[in-house]
């Protein structure tokens, strides 16, 4: 067993007693009352999940098991030479909620080394698909294609009992995060570099090894690192974690769950907003011949946007009270690394130009900005101009906490996912004693 294993396996031991009394002897206590408004509006912060992995504060934004994002770059090992931590640091730290020395992000890194390499059949079923067909769609078929391999699949056909689940999610979710960077660089270059694929390089980590696959230099290597770790997490309400969740609930092994919610995370109010902001950006740029526009003429569009019934991508959010710190730590890296970018100049301008005008349309419940308005900047900058491949990396990252949750999910045993519906007969009555 890997020493990472080993250690979860330790953790999760120690803590399933908390569950279980929690269960048992607390069963009954409250924890939240639900009104009309809820079960009409998408559930909107209803406490009924539980994770341990990140916390989101509405004021304050994520925290990775504990940690704010400022103080996951700063203390997980770094990779020589670069500013950004090991990404397999940071799954370490998700899994374990302890920060690895060097030498446990270096036994990930070989652990992931002995199970990166992709099976044919998920090339032949990507070579096989319409070229223009969707990157999110590639990725999400080619992952579910795996289903073939899953350790989880096997091991429940031999009868392998409840409590040891999460071993075999754990396999399979091993040998899917250690594949995924390759087959997500293998539909890049595929549909947008004449199919001239670079080939895995074994003595880079995770985010080096991506940079390299997809034919970027230096510092798009540290641009994956810190894209993977951002998107990684955001608790466990939001579409693609909780989608992830639920299909795993019903013992869907890893391959489904993450294809499921990766389907989830391709809708245009989740994380396509970043494809989105691109897309909307460069629309104000033909527009205005290339020129970065006045404050004016930016209000202007935005108006046009909301007036037109579109929503503003990139702005707004569920839970965040506040700017996004995820957009934070981008907007820190433009700054240092592309303060001049024109795109990053238009970005800039919408921080300044969007909020104002979403508090005066007062519909927004959140007008600041969240972490889809910032990331496409960067990859436009470093040359990925194909926006439609932005929520795939994206998707990587958040690979990274779904795997981690669902992991956790088997091993506290939490049971399938099945909440109530009513009809609406049932909420008038509740509301006002009306008999259809
Ligand atoms: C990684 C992520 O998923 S981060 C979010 C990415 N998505 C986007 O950036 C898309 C733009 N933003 C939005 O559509 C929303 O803010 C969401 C989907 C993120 C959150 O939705 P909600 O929790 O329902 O937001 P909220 O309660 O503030 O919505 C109230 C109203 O304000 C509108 N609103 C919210 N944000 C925006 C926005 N950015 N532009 C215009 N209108 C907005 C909503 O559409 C809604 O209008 P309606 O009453 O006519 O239906
Ligand atoms: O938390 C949410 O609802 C959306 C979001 O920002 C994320 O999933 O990263």
């Amino acid at each position: 067993m890997s020493s990472l294993k080993k250690k979860l396996e330790e953790k999760i031991l120690q803590h399933r007693p908390r569950t279980e009394r929690l269960v048992k002897e607390y069963g009954d206590v409250k924890v939240d009352e639900v009104k009309i408004s809820q079960v009409i509006g998408g559930m909107r912060g209803i406490k009924c999940l539980v994770t341990d992995i990140s916390y989101l504060d509405p004021f304050e934004g994520i925290r990775f098991r504990g940690y704010t994002i400022p103080e996951v770059l700063e203390k997980l090992p770094k990779v020589p030479g670069a500013e950004m931590p090991y990404v397999e640091g940071f799954l370490y730290l998700l899994l374990t909620g302890d920060i690895p020395t060097m030498q446990e992000v270096e036994e990930v890194h070989k652990e992931f080394n002995a199970r990166k390499k992709v099976p044919q059949y998920v090339f032949d079923i990507l070579h096989a698909m319409p070229k223009d067909s969707h990157p999110m769609t590639m990725f999400a078929t080619a992952i579910m294609s795996m289903h073939l391999d899953s350790v989880f699949d096997k091991e429940y056909r031999k009868g392998i009992q409840k409590a040891d689940y999460w071993s075999a999610y754990y396999e399979d979710a091993m040998n899917l995060l250690a594949k995924i960077p390759e087959i997500a660089a293998h539909i890049y270059r595929w549909k947008y570099k004449d199919g001239d694929i670079i080939p895995s390089d074994p003595d880079l980590d995770m985010g080096g090894n991506f940079a390299h696959m997809m034919g970027i230099g230096r510092p798009y290597d540290d641009v994956a690192r810190l894209y993977f770790i951002l998107h990684s997490d955001h608790e466990s309400g939001n579409v693609s974690a909780h989608t992830g969740h639920l299909v795993a609930s019903a013992l869907s092994d890893i391959y489904y769950s993450i294809s499921a919610m990766l389907n989830g995370l391709a809708g245009p109010l989740h994380g396509l907003a970043n494809e989105e902001v691109l897309r909307w950006l460069q629309g104000v740029m033909d527009s205005m011949g290339g020129k970065i526009p006045t404050e004016e003429e930016m209000k202007k569009f935005v108006w046009d946007t909301l007036e037109s019934g579109k929503v503003v991508p990139g702005f707004g959010h569920a839970v965040l009270r506040k700017t996004d710190p995820r957009y934070m730590a981008q907007r820190e890296f433009c700054l240092k690394h592309l303060p001049d970018d024109p795109i990053f100049k238009y970005v800039d301008l919408l921080f300044k130009v969007v909020p104002p005008i979403l508090l005066e349309q007062g519909k927004a419940k959140n007008p600041w900005p969240n972490v889809d308005a910032q990331s496409g900047v960067i990859q436009w900058h470093y040359g990925v101009r194909e926006y439609e491949f932005y929520t795939v990396l994206f998707g990587i990252g958040r690979a990274l906490g779904v795997c981690s949750n669902i992991i956790w999910a088997r091993g506290l045993g939490y049971p399938i996912e099945r909440p109530k519906s009513v009809t609406t007969d049932m909420l008038e009555e509740i509301a006002f004693g009306k008999k259809s």
